[in-house]
């Protein structure tokens, strides 16, 4: 089967990315990714490029390439539903807020409306593909949904979950160690979708890299996969206040373990905390899934990456306050970085947030500087805690975009994202206008003690 329209159902972190690659290594297919946020969907069409929604190395000039060519950005996810044969639906998946599962289990509902809104318009068999990270055995409810429509449209349901990381979106969509495709194995249609879904790929990924499984593993694999990697980063941070209490360093640790093959190196930089929007929820949503089979020594393992993240979190900031005599009351703390990690202006579930949260309660005065991410944004962050009012916020935190002013008469500096721009600011500079002592926190392991410490700065650094 040749697909010759691809429609995807959300155009955010995942699928303006993904659905770019596609349609540049794909010039013969067309791609049209629609969204219900038509502020986003206008950025994305955007006559100056570099005004995309989504910061990412490289994104632009793919979007300059092959928008209006055979990638369209649009608003009427009916129009692009009925001309389709392909079906991505990328539409976030957050922890639920409310009702059973609150605070663990992910919310289907805009999963379910795409469903509903699928059945709803189309008059031809459709390949309907999970692109979003969803709760294994999702695609039996999808497809419950999909086939009591009675309109006599056949549907293939396929889980094809991605695994790009932010700030190397493109590469990682250009490069992947894997694609992976679950769908029905047991039957000819079934196996026609996912050589469909695999013809695609197979344009610029080899074929030894497409693995092709059944629905529940792929959907499983996705979970797994976070959960893995959070896990390594919560390992080695643990590590990290054994290390500052012994003497030991944690980058020394890490690199000695690191070289063990069986180990490997990635993904054992200890830091204030993994934000990003998925680490979290998709291991909360993998908790919940265990308790909900009654598993609840397997909810528990897991559930113990969360609970020393919020404690890495917690204790970057206790330390500042602590370090500053016990008390930041009226002092000026100067963040670096809001972030959750470089090279991206997303800020979902970011450590940044928490530390200056706690920071605030400590009655300490805010002023961020991060390159990619608005003071709107900023603020929407704390204000979305409810920690403390809107105008408490706006008052208490200010957002700059120069760091040397950020870092004016600062009581103390904390680096919360790992800039490399961080690494070249003039230091000296810096250390001069500060209050002193001067004090720097550096939650990333990003800034090199000797040379700051010369200078003059009191200086810790996370995990030694
Ligand atoms: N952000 C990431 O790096 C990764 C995310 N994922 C998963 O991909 C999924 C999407 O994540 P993001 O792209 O980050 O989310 P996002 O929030 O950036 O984008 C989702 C978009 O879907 C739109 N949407 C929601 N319901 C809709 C509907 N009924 N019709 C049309 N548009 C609708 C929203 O307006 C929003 O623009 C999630 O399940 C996430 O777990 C997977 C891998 C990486
Ligand atoms: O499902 C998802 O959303 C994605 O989640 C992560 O990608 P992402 O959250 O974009 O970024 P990561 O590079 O994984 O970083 C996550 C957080 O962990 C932190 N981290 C990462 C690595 C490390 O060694 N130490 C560390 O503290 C980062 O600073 C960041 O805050 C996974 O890496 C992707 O494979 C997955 O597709």
């Amino acid at each position: 089967m040749k697909i010759r329209n691809i429609c995807c159902i959300g155009a955010g972190y995942v699928g303006g990315p993904t659905m770019a690659v596609i349609a540049q290594k794909c010039p013969e297919i067309n791609v049209t990714v629609v969204d219900i946020n038509k502020e986003r969907i206008a950025a994305w069409n955007d006559k100056n490029v570099e005004n995309i929604p989504i910061y990412e190395p490289g994104l632009s000039d793919i979007v300059a390439e092959a928008r209006d060519r055979n990638l369209f950005f649009s608003t009427d996810v009916d129009q692009a539903i009925d001309k389709a044969d392909m079906i991505f639906i990328s539409v976030n998946t957050p922890t639920k807020t409310y009702g059973i599962g609150k605070g663990m289990a992910a919310d289907l509902k805009f999963i379910e409306l795409c469903a509903r809104q699928i059945a709803r318009v189309a008059k031809d068999d459709k390949i309907v593909v999970e692109k979003s990270t969803l709760p294994v055995r999702t695609a039996q409810a999808l497809k419950n949904i999909l086939d009591n429509t009675g309109n006599g449209v056949n549907y293939q349901i396929l889980s094809n979950p991605e695994f790009l990381a932010e700030g190397t979106a493109v590469d990682d969509l250009m490069n992947p160690d894997r694609v992976l495709i679950g769908g029905d194995i047991d039957t000819a249609e079934g196996e026609e979708a996912i050589q469909a879904l695999v013809d695609i790929y197979a344009h610029w990924v080899s074929k030894e890299q497409i693995l092709t499984t059944n629905v529940w593993s792929s959907e499983l694999s996705k979970l797994t996969a976070n959960a893995f990697l959070a896990q390594r980063v919560s390992s080695i941070n643990a590590m990290s206040e054994l290390c500052e209490k012994t003497g030991a360093d944690v980058n020394e640790v890490s690199r000695a373990v690191g070289m063990d093959s069986r180990i490997g190196s990635k993904f054992l930089k200890s830091s204030v905390g993994f934000g990003g929007s998925c680490f979290q929820k998709d291991i909360l949503n993998l908790v919940y899934i265990a308790k909900s089979f009654g598993l609840d020594e397997v909810a528990d393992y897991w559930h113990q990456v969360i609970i020393m993240n919020d404690h890495q979190k917690k204790r970057f900031a206790a330390k500042i306050v602590q370090t500053l005599f016990n008390t930041v009351s009226g002092k000026k703390i100067a963040l670096l970085g809001w972030a959750f990690k470089k090279d991206t202006n997303d800020t979902r579930e970011s450590a940044a947030i928490y530390v200056a949260d706690y920071l605030l309660n400590e009655q300490a005065e805010i002023v961020v500087y991060d390159p990619k991410v608005t003071e709107e944004q900023i603020y929407a962050d704390l204000d979305y805690l409810g920690t403390r009012s809107e105008k408490e916020n706006r008052e208490r935190v200010t957002v700059l975009k120069d760091p040397y002013k950020v870092c004016d008469k600062a009581h103390a500096i904390a680096v919360l994202t790992e800039w490399d721009e961080f690494m070249e600011l003039d230091w000296q500079k810096v250390y001069k206008a500060m209050l002193k002592p001067a004090f720097l926190f550096d939650g990333r392991r990003l800034l090199d003690r000797k040379t700051k410490e010369e200078i003059g700065f009191e200086f810790y650094a996370i995990g030694s």
